[in-house]
């Protein structure tokens, strides 16, 4: 598999409505090529339905999705998505699974995406056969054997136990950084969020609140750092700037 060149995305006052629920008002975004952005917010506030527009299974009631290096139909070849629930085919194996829909000889490209996700020895199992956290590795084999050039992940480690989480967070970044696609990841997980993604957007009333960049390097563990980032996001979404404390007392 080789290095995929990955290309920006720009989000110009991108609206969505749905009937009179104004969910996304005027969102403005640039994402440049190869960046790892986290997208965060309160339940509800539009992430998922932002990733849909992205992803172009929902269209924008104004405003526009700019990627600058190809049409509609090519930025649609180009990008992937991972949700919380891996929908792997039962009656299908792990490999069929990886390698579902593709044509030709796409057996060695499937055992390549799999050794990649590390779960090669499981090629000729079957889904029910795995843990929660090997299914997601199987749909993420399943999103690499395509080359994407931007990956979409919806909240894809919300259903894992904390170390399987921890382990998958580590496997996504170091895939990240091997072959440079653009990662959107939308996640409850304000610390998933600062441990994996170069910049965190958090969302608030349909709007960019917070646009902070993460400068931390890789891999990431509970640092101190993290948890100072980590508490910035949580204040503000809690609307408990330090300063309003500080007076409060
Ligand atoms: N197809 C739809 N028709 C009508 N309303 C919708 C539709 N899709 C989403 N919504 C509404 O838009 C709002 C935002 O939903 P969305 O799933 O994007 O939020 P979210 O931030 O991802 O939430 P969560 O964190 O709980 O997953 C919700 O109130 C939801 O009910």
């Amino acid at each position: 598999m080789s290095t995929q060149q990955a290309y920006p995305l720009r989000l110009v006052n991108v609206h969505k409505a749905f009937g009179p629920r104004h969910i996304i008002q005027g969102i403005h975004l640039d994402i440049a090529a190869g960046e790892f952005v986290a997208i965060v917010g309160r339940s509800g506030c539009g992430k998922s339905t932002l990733l849909r527009l992205l992803a172009q299974l929902d269209e924008v009631s104004e405003g526009q999705i700019v990627s600058f290096e190809h049409s509609d139909v090519e930025r649609q070849a180009a990008t992937r998505l991972m949700f919380q629930d891996a929908r792997l085919l039962p009656w299908k194996s792990v490999l069929e699974n990886v390698g579902l829909g593709l044509d030709g000889d796409w057996k060695p490209r499937a055992y390549k995406a799999l050794a990649d996700v590390g779960l090669a020895e499981r090629a000729h199992d079957w889904p029910s056969s795995l843990s929660g956290g090997q299914k997601q590795r199987v749909a993420l084999a399943r999103a690499l054997i395509h080359q994407p050039k931007v990956l979409l992940l919806d909240e894809p480690l919300g259903a894992l136990d904390a170390l399987t989480r921890l382990e998958m967070q580590q496997l996504i970044t170091k895939l990240w950084q091997q072959y440079g696609f653009t990662v959107v990841l939308v996640t409850h997980d304000i610390n998933e969020a600062v441990l994996t993604a170069e910049r965190v957007v958090l969302i608030e009333q349909g709007h960019v609140d917070l646009d902070i960049p993460i400068r931390l390097p890789y891999p990431r563990t509970q640092l101190t750092e993290v948890a100072h980032i980590e508490q910035r996001i949580l204040d503000r979404i809690l609307n408990l700037p330090k300063y309003e404390v500080e007076y409060a007392i």
